[in-house]
């Protein structure tokens, strides 16, 4: 956090999550999927195609040496994403990569060996999405084994924490790569929920993270 960052946002997700903060990448006119807010987002509007090739350039002619690739769900363009990276690593060698993940998707073995950082954010029961479509125990228990592998949940409510423990059991993740962090899209609730979350994660030996880009920018786009 803090780190200035170049961050690319691919489309599409093959989760819904009720309270997502980016539904303008996947909630597509014609996409009924619960989402609190219930808007439906024009395609064309909200998709751009870019080549990888001129994704790279683009990477490349900015300040940062930190790339993050977000989403949506990222890994669902595994092929394109080692092949953008190839691209850059010619014209931008040294630059350190991190992934996006909500867990459920392998990495593209072109595009695992050049990712320094996945940050997984496995969803809970809280976030609407079926249990069998958000939490997949293999997957789980591989991101769990991988140390480039950072684990964020995201919290509403102290009950979901206890969700967090039963799956750290169930898959052995170390407590050391689990980050929690509070659901909000403004500082207002942010505050109240870290509050508590802050305490917990005190209690149970978990990292606390905050949600910087909203209190600097809003819930706004581009941030
Ligand atoms: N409402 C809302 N709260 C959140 N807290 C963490 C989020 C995330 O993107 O991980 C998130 C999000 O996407 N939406
Ligand atoms: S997995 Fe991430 S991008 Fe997909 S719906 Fe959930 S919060 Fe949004
Ligand atoms: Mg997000």
């Amino acid at each position: 956090m803090g780190r200035p960052s170049t961050f690319v946002r691919l489309s599409r997700c093959n989760l819904a999550c009720i309270w997502c903060d980016t539904a303008y990448t996947w909630r597509f006119e014609g996409d009924n999927r619960p989402h609190r807010d219930g808007l439906s987002f024009e395609r064309k509007a909200n998709q751009i195609v870019l080549g990888e090739e001129d994704v790279a350039e683009r990477i490349a002619a900015l300040p940062p040496d930190r790339l993050v690739v977000t989403g949506g769900e990222p890994l669902l363009q595994g092929a394109a994403l080692a092949r953008m990276i190839g691209a850059l690593d010619a014209s931008r060698p040294g630059m350190h990569i991190e992934i996006e993940t909500n867990g459920t998707v392998a990495p593209h073995p072109a595009l695992d060996h050049r990712v320094h950082q996945y940050n997984v954010s496995p969803k809970l029961a809280h976030s609407g999405n079926p249990a069998d479509l958000a939490l997949i125990p293999e997957r789980l228990a591989a991101w769990a084994a991988e140390a480039r592998a950072w684990f964020k949940f995201v919290i509403a409510s102290p009950e979901d924490v206890e969700e967090v423990r039963a799956l750290q059991q169930a898959h052995a993740i170390p407590g050391s790569r689990i980050f929690l962090m509070p659901e909000g899209r403004s500082s207002d609730v942010i505050r109240a929920r870290s509050a508590w979350l802050a305490e917990i994660c005190g209690e149970l030996g978990y990292r606390f993270t905050d949600r910087l880009h909203i209190h600097l920018w809003g819930d706004t786009r581009g941030t």
